[in-house]
């Protein structure tokens, strides 16, 4: 093999193995690197997302779901004689064979696109070397025109609660439970915390969720924020805020006692499981050498420009090691843009319409700035809230919890955020992604026909009300 490449990828997560098969159906010379083996010592491709997040727990949320309609399954007419039972192994089982799936259709791709895929430690070197150490220590050095940095993250740890095997778990163990725990702890009501926690809910177990802010998810808009903890309330999801988590104790190898600070002062709580979810940090340890030329910022992310340069001309990061949302698709496309760039296409990526998503149910999602943060910088908006309850088709698929909630622009009529509250934000969410990204009037949605009986028609009542002129339901505003 020569070892002379026109474009090294450093990690094959979504950010990077996206940026290698794109770099390679321009025409490069690819290669990519990834340190992560299995068992059988076999290349695990797809990085966080495909192996130990987005894919794995959303097999596991689908599964629960479908336990919890199954349950309900009466509302419909549906008489299921004796009790609906779970088999957590085979559920775990499922989920299994879905990211094994996917992480060999990666491995296809690459085949199919011509991407060389090297097995190892990836470390870049001054003058775009990157040194290869794989599993058996023994090392090879590659040259390359252009490097991309796409080495992901890592969970944070935190010293009041160190991982202790089948006990207190960062979001991989979380994935691995196999039957269900009666009292499941979380620390950290964010994005793993909430999704998690309800995987565990919709079966039974008692789930308590100790959160240090006093805010319930203070990046979501607060009607997003204020719906959602209504709704998981009801969910016998017990999030505790202003709890911060001072220290655990494993009792008798088999439970954990979980020491937090609130309001009222010192509390514990007993769980059989506990899962840490703090955050994630940027993984750069032993991805530079000292001549790599490339700088960290001051929170350890790897530092760039709006096109992912780094400071050394023709090295790139993308992905979580890089400013910005942690989040796959943000990743996927910085990859693609940079791979564009690095063929000599003109390529950017707009950070501004970046949809973000919860996936419990129903579904948080968003796009675009919240009312708060639109409010907080002066802007001039006009705010449209369409009730799912008011929709049709969510009254036939017993979805009416929830909203779209449309902000656009006093002046321009421009829309600039909308969040939402369904049982399928994450597919609605595209709709709005559009419109904002080529630069959607809400009059524009106004004067879209949206197909009926459908749930996307609250996006189109949202526009319609941004004006006062919903049709199916009273209007709060004065018509103009
Ligand atoms: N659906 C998705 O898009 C998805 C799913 C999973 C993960 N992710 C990404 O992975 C990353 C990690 O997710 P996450 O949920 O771990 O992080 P997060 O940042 O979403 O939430 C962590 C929460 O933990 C709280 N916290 C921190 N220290 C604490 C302590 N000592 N005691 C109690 N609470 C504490 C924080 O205030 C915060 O609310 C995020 O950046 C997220 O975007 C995305």
């Amino acid at each position: 093999m020569s070892d002379k490449f026109d474009v090294i990828v450093i990690g094959a997560g979504p950010g990077g193995y996206v940026a290698a098969i794109r770099a390679a159906q321009l025409g490069l010379k690819t290669a990519c690197v990834e340190k992560w083996v299995d068992e059988k010592g076999g290349a695990v491709l797809g990085g966080t997302c495909l192996n130990v997040g987005c894919i794995p727990s959303k097999a596991l949320l689908e599964s629960t779901h479908q336990f919890h309609n199954a349950q309900h399954a009466d509302v419909h007419g549906i008489q299921v004689s004796g009790d609906v039972t779970m088999d957590v192994k085979a559920m775990v089982a499922r989920k299994d064979k879905i990211v094994g799936n996917l992480t060999m259709g990666v491995a296809g791709l690459f085949k199919a696109n011509g991407v060389t895929l090297l097995q190892g430690m990836g470390k870049l070197h001054g003058g775009k070397k990157v040194e290869v150490t794989a599993a058996d220590g023994s090392s090879a050095t590659y040259e390359a025109e252009n490097v991309i940095l796409a080495s992901g993250s890592v969970p944070v740890e935190i010293p009041p609660a160190p991982l202790t095997e089948g006990l207190i778990l960062d979001n991989e163990g979380a994935l691995n439970i196999d039957e269900t725990p009666k009292r499941l702890g979380v620390i950290g009501a964010g994005v793993i915390g909430l999704e998690m926690g309800s995987v565990w809910a919709r079966l039974g177990t008692e789930v308590t969720v100790l959160e240090a802010m006093d805010d319930f998810l203070a990046a979501a808009d607060k009607d997003v924020a204020k719906e959602a903890a209504k709704l998981f309330k009801k969910q016998n999801l017990d999030i505790k805020l202003g709890a911060r988590c001072t220290g655990t104790e494993v009792i008798g190898g088999k439970e954990v006692k979980v020491k937090y600070t609130d309001a009222n002062g010192d509390q514990e709580i007993v769980v059989d499981k506990l899962i840490v979810a703090v955050g994630r940090k940027p993984q750069t340890q032993g991805l530079l050498a000292d001549d790599s030329g490339v700088n960290l910022d001051e929170r350890g992310f790897i530092f760039v420009n709006e096109q992912c340069q780094t400071g050394v001309p023709g090295v790139y990061a993308i992905g979580d090691s890089v400013r910005g949302p942690m989040l796959a698709h943000k990743a996927s496309e910085e990859g693609i843009m940079v791979a564009d760039i690095i063929a000599g296409h003109h390529a950017q990526m707009n950070y501004d319409v970046i949809p973000n998503i919860i996936y419990t149910h129903p579904e948080l999602a968003w796009v675009g700035k919240t009312e708060q943060e639109l409010k907080a910088e002066g802007a001039k908006i006009k705010v449209g809230k369409f009730p799912f309850a008011a929709n049709g088709r969510a009254m036939a698929a017993n979805e009416t919890d929830g909203f779209v909630k449309m902000i656009a622009c006093e002046e321009t009529d421009r829309v600039l955020g909308v969040h939402i509250v369904s049982g399928i934000a994450s597919e609605l969410i595209g709709q709005a992604a559009i419109a904002m990204e080529f630069c959607s009037s809400a009059e524009d949605l106004q004067m879209t026909v949206f197909a009926h009986p459908t749930v996307s028609e609250a996006i189109h009542e949202a526009a319609l009300a941004v004006d006062g002129h919903a049709i199916h339901m009273a209007n709060r505003k004065k018509r103009k």
